[in-house]
């Protein structure tokens, strides 16, 4: 087993829809024609056709993992039926060594009818195994799947996480030399999940893996390179991972972003980022590792307000809209509203996120005089926050002061 061995070779690949059925049914039937009479002209667009894969190529070898990334419709699941034989691309070539295991469409490859157990034999016999070594496989992929209690009832009553941990245990336990999975794999519950990315990590020395998610930091976990797919066409990251998430993140950033604030109590009036008007301004603030932040803001309240008490939680969330840092004040701050307004200022002394993109979200939570908890709002989005100069491989948000010895 060689480690620097090209195991999938994919060249010009293209791949185009149409966006009407009548129009896509009619094209078919002038392509059969045309293909008939030798005369293919795919690499036109007709009308209401777009691509759905646009001239794509890459190499992969063994010990290496492609992560396909891109916002929804981006072509990757698209992208990786191609490679998996499920659709014919209009152009290109794909070249595959070895075996495939696929995890693609939830209970594809499965035949619904039969069990767990009949349909396990049934991959293993596609897949080239001998009814021995299935034998052999079998219990490790009950085991791997954790459904042994239900293998051999038919697959169409299977839940969807049952139907996840069945394909991912035959396409992982099947001895691949190519592994290709879609974001599929978020359906299985937290434990499977972390189970199926330590098996992928695994398996990465002894395959190629392809693999599409929208998770980042399982993107930057497992793969050693990227592709950024947008409408098609694919950008592709070798062996630089992190500046693919970079710009994937950047992908998400619209150069005006008005401020959402969603409460019955309260209006803004001002908010400031390191004396930069939100309101007046692109709200977009960057700043470098470990620098100052500083929030001041203004908010002014209904005239029959009352309340005792408040509380101000400054959220800062990552693109998947994770929360991956929070500061907010005690709950005994007393109110201190002057003419219905109520300043506030948050000073993060050291901000030690790493770079990246991220958004801030203001919660504005009382307690009435009974002591009665009440949302009063939320100002959502109200600026993305840059930060620049520290680079993190493995996008950990946070970096923690820390003493080694
Ligand atoms: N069979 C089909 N017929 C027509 N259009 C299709 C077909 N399959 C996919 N598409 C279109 O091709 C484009 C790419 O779809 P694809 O499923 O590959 O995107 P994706 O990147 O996997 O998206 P997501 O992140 O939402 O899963 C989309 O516009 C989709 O509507």
């Amino acid at each position: 087993m060689e480690n620097d061995e090209v195991l999938v070779k994919v060249e010009g690949l293209s791949k185009k829809f149409c966006k009407d059925l009548k129009t896509s049914l009619w094209y078919g039937i002038k392509d059969l024609i045309s293909g008939v009479k030798g005369n293919k002209n795919e690499r036109v667009l007709r009308p209401k056709e777009f691509w759905a894969v646009k001239d794509v190529n890459f190499e992969l070898k063994r010990g290496e993992c492609l992560g396909l990334i891109g916002h929804n419709g981006a072509g990757k699941s698209t992208l990786l039926k191609i490679l998996n034989g499920l659709i014919k691309p209009d152009s290109g070539q794909v070249t595959i060594k070895g075996r495939v295991g696929a995890l693609i469409e939830l209970g594809a490859g499965f035949n619904p009818i039969l069990s767990g157990r009949e349909n396990i034999y049934n991959n293993g016999a596609i897949l080239g195994f001998s009814r021995k070594e299935i034998d052999d496989k079998l219990e490790e992929i009950i085991d791997f799947a954790e459904i042994r209690e239900f293998i051999d009832m038919p697959v169409q009553n299977y839940s969807s996480g049952m139907k996840v941990r069945l394909g991912f245990a035959v396409a992982a336990q099947m001895e691949p030399d190519v592994l290709i999975i879609d974001e599929v794999l978020a359906v299985g519950d937290v434990g499977f999940k972390i189970k199926c990315y330590n098996k992928i990590s695994e398996m990465t020395s002894k395959c190629a893996v392809i693999f599409v998610s929208h998770s980042m930091p399982q993107i930057a976990r497992v793969c050693t390179d990227c592709i950024l797919l947008n409408r098609g066409v694919g950008e592709y990251f070798e062996g630089d991972v992190g500046r693919a998430i970079e710009a994937y993140d950047k992908s998400f950033f619209k150069e005006e972003s008005t401020i959402n604030v969603i409460s019955d109590y309260f209006s803004v009036e001002e908010i400031f980022i390191n004396g930069n008007s939100m309101l007046k301004s692109n709200s977009r603030i960057k700043l470098s590792f470990g620098k100052q932040l500083l929030v001041n803001s203004k908010l002014r309240f209904l005239n029959d307000f009352k309340l005792s008490k408040v509380q101000f939680s400054l959220v800062i969330t990552d693109k998947s809209q994770r929360a991956v840092a929070i500061a907010e004040n005690e709950f005994d701050t007393k109110l201190k509203l002057i003419d219905n307004v109520i300043n506030f200022n948050v000073n993060i002394q050291e901000l030690n996120l790493t770079s990246n993109i991220y958004s801030l979200t203001l919660n504005v939570i009382g307690r009435t005089v009974n002591n009665t908890r009440i949302v009063l709002g939320r100002v959502l989005y109200f600026s993305e926050l840059e930060v620049i100069g520290k680079k993190q491989e493995s996008y950990a948000p946070v970096i923690l002061n820390s003493k080694w010895g």
